[in-house]
C-alpha cells in the first residue's frame, strides 16, 4: 500500500492529529508512516493504531506521497532539516506541514528549499475534534496543497488562514491557551473546594461551567462583556466575584500569558 501520509515526531500533538486522521477514515492506517525515536512511543502507536513505525525520518519523508506533517520539539528542527537535505527532490514532494511554534517559513523554505511547506499552528483539543487550526502558505504552495492542509486540520475542528505576521500571537492565544483554561478550571474548583464542595462535584462543575460559556458565546455571537453582565445582579453575588478578580489583576494576568508566549514563539524562531 502507498504510504500518503508520513508523520515525524509521534508526541501528543502528533497523535492527536494522526487519531482523528485515521479515525475520520482521510487516510487508512496503512497509508501512514511514523518515525518515532522512543521505543515505548513506537509499540504504543504500532499496537493503538496498526500504522507503520519507523525511526528513520528519511524512510518516512520519502516513502511518503501526499504530505509529511512535522510535529517534533522547535528544538529539534535543524537536527532534522540537516537529516533530510540528502533525500530532498523536487521531482516528487509531499507538501510539508510543520506544526513547530516559532519556526518561521523562511527557516522552513531554506530547510526544504522550492518544495511546498505550510506553517501550521493547531491546538490540543484537536484531540476531541474541537481544534483550531491558523494556516499559512509557503511560496512554492498552490491551491491543491491548500486544500490539503484544510482537509487535515479540519478533521481536528476549525481552520482559519492568516499572514504570518500573526503566527507568534496565534500561538501565544489558541496555541497556548488550552493550558491557561486548564488551569482556569483547575483553580475553579480549587475556589469551590475552599467553599465547601467535594473535589469530584467541584471539578464537574467548573469544566461544565467552562464548556457551556464557551458554547453559549458561540451560538449566540454575543459579545463577552455583555455575557458577564447578565450573570451580574446588582448588589448580587457575581460582583463580589468580579471585584476579586479585577483587584488580583485577573485581566492583566491574561494579556500578559497570551503576549509572554508569543513572545516565547518568536524567540523559538531566532
Ligand atoms: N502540545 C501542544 O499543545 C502543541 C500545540 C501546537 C503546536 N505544537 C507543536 O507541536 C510540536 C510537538 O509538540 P508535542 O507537544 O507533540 O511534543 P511531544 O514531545 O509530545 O512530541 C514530540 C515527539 O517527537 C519525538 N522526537 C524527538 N526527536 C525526534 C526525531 N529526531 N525524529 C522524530 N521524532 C522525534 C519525541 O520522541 C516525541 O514523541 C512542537 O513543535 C510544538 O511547538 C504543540
Ligand atoms: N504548546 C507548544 C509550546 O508550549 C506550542 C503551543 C502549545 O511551546
Amino acid at each position: 500500500m502507498t504510504i500518503k501520509l508520513g508523520l515525524i515526531g509521534g508526541g501528543v500533538m502528533g497523535e492527536a492529529l494522526l487519531s482523528r486522521l485515521i479515525d475520520r477514515g482521510i487516510y487508512q492506517p496503512s497509508e501512514v508512516m511514523v518515525s518515532e525515536p522512543q521505543p515505548t512511543r513506537q509499540n504504543y502507536l504500532r499496537q493503538t493504531y496498526n500504522v507503520n513505525v519507523n525511526t528513520d525520518n528519511c524512510v518516512v519523508f520519502t516513502e511518503s506521497r501526499e504530505v509529511v506533517l512535522l510535529a517534533v520539539k522547535p528544538q529539534v528542527f535543524s537536527a532534522i532539516a540537516q537529516e533530510l537535505a540528502d533525500v530532498l527532490t523536487t521531482k516528487i514532494s509531499p507538501l510539508v506541514i510543520s506544526i513547530l511554534a516559532g519556526v518561521s517559513l523562511s527557516q522552513l523554505e531554506s530547510a526544504f528549499p522550492e518544495l511546498p511547506v505550510i506553517r501550521a499552528m493547531p491546538n490540543t483539543p484537536a484531540t476531541v475534534g474541537e481544534g483550531i487550526t491558523a494556516l499559512c502558505l509557503g511560496a512554492y504552495t498552490n491551491g491543491k496543497h491548500h486544500k490539503l492542509a484544510q482537509q487535515v486540520f479540519s478533521a481536528v475542528g476549525q481552520v482559519v488562514d492568516v499572514s504570518e505576521m500573526l503566527m507568534d500571537a496565534v500561538t501565544g492565544l489558541s496555541g497556548s491557551g488550552p493550558a491557561y483554561v486548564a488551569l482556569m478550571v483547575e483553580s475553579l474548583a480549587d475556589g469551590g473546594v475552599a467553599a465547601g464542595l467535594p473535589r469530584g462535584l467541584a471539578n464537574q462543575l467548573a469544566v461544565q461551567t467552562v464548556l457551556g460559556t464557551a458554547k453559549l458565546l458561540q451560538e449566540h455571537k454575543i459579545h463577552p462583556g455583555e455575557l458577564k453582565d447578565r450573570v451580574t445582579s446588582p448588589g448580587g453575588t457575581t460582583i463580589a466575584g468580579i471585584a476579586q478578580l479585577e483587584r488580583a489583576g485577573f485581566r492583566s494576568a491574561l494579556i500578559e500569558a497570551v503576549k509572554a508566549s508569543a513572545l516565547r514563539s518568536q524567540e523559538l524562531g531566532q
